[in-house]
């Protein structure tokens, strides 16, 4: 199980990222500094995946960044199974695979080279490496073209190897920013397929979306964030509920506009309590 309990994330602007942010009016800037998030939290149990939306600029990269590690909140908690890997960086590398929009790869190396270099990059021995990594790239499907340079693979074939090298270690969460987009219908349904896999091996999944799509087909719960804030953690049947409103896309919109996206009410942030089911 993975807890996130109230992260908040300020980022000092630099004077043209100022002039930026200054375009947008956004309510999170004050002078040079800009807070992305505010109060996140949100929840998500062994075998569930979790999708986290939100409008353009919410802060869900930001929030999954920190998850991996790349980033350290102001503020907040996260504890996968009794850990808070805050606190211990290093654990959060071991208990998170982390798949984001920009997951490099080395063009020049094969895909299998690149998986295996990311092995040890875990310290994986040579046994474990070829044993998990059998049972991977074929449940990827991604045999046929291991020994191909990257640089030489369509984008979709490229999405696939960025998953196994991101899962390799057999991380216990698996965060994946956006793992679908620039993806034709074919890619697209084998990464959607390849997150079932993992919630039938217990493992949390968190990915973030704007396709309402994917998440009526494989969330068990949903986050939406909005401008830095959770504005709804919960299940989907909790979703409609709390909106009245059977219909995904009109829910989104629903929970946005009680939250004041839409009009000129300010942000009145119901407090999401993680756990909250
Ligand atoms: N390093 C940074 N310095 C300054 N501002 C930043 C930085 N990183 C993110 N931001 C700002 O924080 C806000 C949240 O960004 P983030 O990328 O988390 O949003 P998002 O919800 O993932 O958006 P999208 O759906 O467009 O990818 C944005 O306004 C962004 O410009």
């Amino acid at each position: 199980m993975i807890t996130v309990s109230h992260l908040s994330k300020s980022f000092h602007l630099s004077k043209e990222a100022m002039k930026q942010q200054d375009d947008k009016k956004d309510p999170r800037q004050s002078g040079r500094l800009f807070q992305a998030l505010k109060d996140v939290s949100f929840s998500c149990d062994k075998g569930q995946v979790l999708g986290l939306l939100g409008p353009n600029g919410a802060g869900k990269t930001t929030t999954l960044r920190i998850l991996s590690s790349a980033l350290k909140p102001d503020s907040g908690a996260i504890v996968i199974n009794d850990v808070d890997i805050i606190k211990k960086p290093q654990e959060a590398k071991k208990k998170i695979g982390f798949l984001s929009t920009k997951t490099g790869l080395y063009n020049r190396l094969t895909a299998k080279e690149n998986i295996e270099y990311f092995a040890k990059l875990h310290s994986m021995n040579p046994r474990q490496i070829k044993e998990y990594g059998e049972q991977l790239y074929q449940q990827l499907d991604i045999e046929a073209y291991l020994h191909r340079r990257v640089e030489t693979l369509s984008s979709g074939m490229q999405q696939k190897v960025s998953i196994a090298r991101s899962v390799i270690h057999q991380p216990e969460v698996l965060v994946l920013d956006e793992p679908t987009t620039g993806l034709d219908i074919m890619a697209t349904e084998a990464i959607l397929e390849f997150i079932d896999s993992q919630r039938s091996l217990g493992r949390p999944v968190i990915f973030s979306t704007h396709h309402l799509d994917e998440i009526a087909m494989l969330a068990d719960k949903v986050a939406i964030i909005a401008q830095g804030t959770t504005c709804f953690s919960g299940t989907l049947e909790q979703l409609q509920q709390s909106t009245q409103c059977r219909d995904l896309r009109k829910a989104f919109m629903a929970t946005l506009s009680m939250r004041g996206q839409h009009g000129t009410e300010p942000v009145t942030s119901q407090q999401v309590q993680p756990g909250e089911q």
